[in-house]
């Protein structure tokens, strides 16, 4: 698709490759080229913390803030406490109310690390769907909102398609949340002025049935753009790896861990992240992507470092580049390693090298860590561990190593 946005904001958008379907791209286009515009984009209070799937819409929202647009970021204080089942498999968890209001905590301080908070003209604003939603009594809705959808529709998107072709069932609950996110949309048209709704591909179902029932009800045009879903080179979702999620707080994700993540982007994704995921100017991000080879790790660590600044600061990016420096370049023993404990008098007078390795998690078994070692792969404190069978003597602290990426710091407790 031809780039031809007039708006800075659409024209940026697309070119780094943040736009998946827009309800109406030539009008929106026209509307941010005319002025500034309030925009949201919303997140239900699922965990204590954001994870980096999250971010697709956060940096849209930063973008949408860098072209002088006002951005509305909605905590789904209501929303969560019934659960989106958009392409959901199964019902959510229901969480207490105790629950929600910790993870907004996290969240909140999350986005804050990436959108400006405050009262300037283009500041951004807080809002918290619960002040509304919570409010809402039963009959009234039905009768001022729920008129206006009609389910032969709702359930013809594709989002709840899987559930009704599946024995899975879909409550009536779940069912409501559409048309709660809708009038979350109308809330902030009508307190903010707010115009366009974005988020991930997953919620295009929620947020037409949001424009529909705005110019339903106010005679409004107001617009609906979604960001792809974002897979790896391998085709993996991006957020959750298989060791769990990538979160956005220090709490749950060291910034060294976050940095790691990103240092280890497949070579075929580093262009694309550098454009979704860091403020780099486009011409900088095509000179890095053309790099081959070793240089390429180069742009891995420029996309590491300017990811986890973002999140974490600068020095803690700083500092997370530095100790990977030290272990990779100058093999020392760095702080920052995932660490494992393992008792004195477990370990005894001494362990097998395949026994160690299985033990400190870089091997999932010692049949895996005897091939792992036979193959050449297995360091000590950066040494090659030649024999499998070698007999590890004790240390207050080892560091094992598993090929290139994959470092543990023994401790002996
Ligand atoms: N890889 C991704 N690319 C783009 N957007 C994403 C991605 N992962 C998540 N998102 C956005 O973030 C929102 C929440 O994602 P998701 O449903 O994975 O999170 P969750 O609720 O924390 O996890 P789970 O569904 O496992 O409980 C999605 O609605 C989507 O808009
Ligand atoms: N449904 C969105 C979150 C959301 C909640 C309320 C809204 O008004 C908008 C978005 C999600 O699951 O990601």
């Amino acid at each position: 698709m031809k780039n031809m946005a007039k708006s800075e904001f659409l024209a940026e958008a697309k070119a780094r490759g943040f736009v998946f379907q827009c309800t109406d791209e030539e009008a929106l286009d026209a509307a941010c080229a005319a002025g500034s515009i309030a925009g949201y984009a919303g997140f239900d209070l699922t965990a204590e913390s954001l994870h980096v799937g999250h971010m697709i819409p956060i940096m849209l929202l930063r973008l949408f803030q860098k072209h002088g647009h006002r951005p509305v970021a909605l905590m789904g204080g209501g929303t969560t406490r019934i659960g989106d089942p958009s392409f959901r498999e199964e019902a959510r968890q229901l969480l207490s109310d105790e629950q929600i209001a910790k993870n907004l905590i996290g969240i909140r301080a999350n986005i804050e690390a990436f959108i400006s908070f405050g009262d300037g003209p283009n500041d951004a604003v807080l809002v918290n769907n619960a002040d509304w939603l919570d409010r809402l009594s039963y009959i009234e809705l039905l009768r001022e909102v729920g008129v206006h959808f009609s389910v032969n529709r709702m359930l013809s998107f594709d989002s709840v398609r899987s559930r009704l072709e599946r024995e899975q069932g879909l409550t009536f609950l779940e069912f409501n949340y559409s048309i709660l996110q809708s009038y979350d949309f109308r809330a902030l048209s009508r307190q903010y002025g707010v115009v366009l709704q974005m988020g991930g591909s997953d919620q295009w179902g929620n947020i037409v049935s949001g424009v529909d029932l705005v110019r339903r009800t106010d005679q409004k045009g107001v617009f609906g753009l979604t960001t792809p879903l974002i897979t790896t080179a391998s085709g993996a979702k991006m957020g959750k790896s298989a060791a769990g999620a990538v979160w956005l707080s220090a709490e749950k994700l060291s910034p060294y861990h976050y940095w790691q993540f990103w240092r280890n982007t497949e070579d075929a994704d580093v262009g694309r992240f550098l454009k979704l995921f860091t403020d780099l100017p486009l011409d900088e991000i095509a000179r890095l992507e053309a790099l081959g080879g070793a240089e390429l790790n180069g742009a891995k660590v420029i996309l590491a470092t300017e990811a986890t600044a973002l999140a974490h600061g600068r020095a803690a990016a700083a500092d997370a580049a530095a100790t990977a420096h030290k272990i990779f370049s100058q093999g020392g023993v760095a702080e920052g390693l995932p660490r494992v404990e393992i008792p004195a008098a477990e370990f005894g007078a001494g362990l097998a090298a395949f026994a160690l390795f299985a033990r400190a998690g870089l091997a999932a078994s010692n049949g895996e860590a005897r091939r792992l070692i036979r193959g050449g792969g297995a360091r000590l404190n950066d040494e090659v561990v030649g024999d499998e069978a070698q007999v590890i003597a004790p240390a207050a602290e080892m560091k094992l190593s598993a090929g290139k990426k994959h470092h543990v710091l023994v401790k002996l407790t």
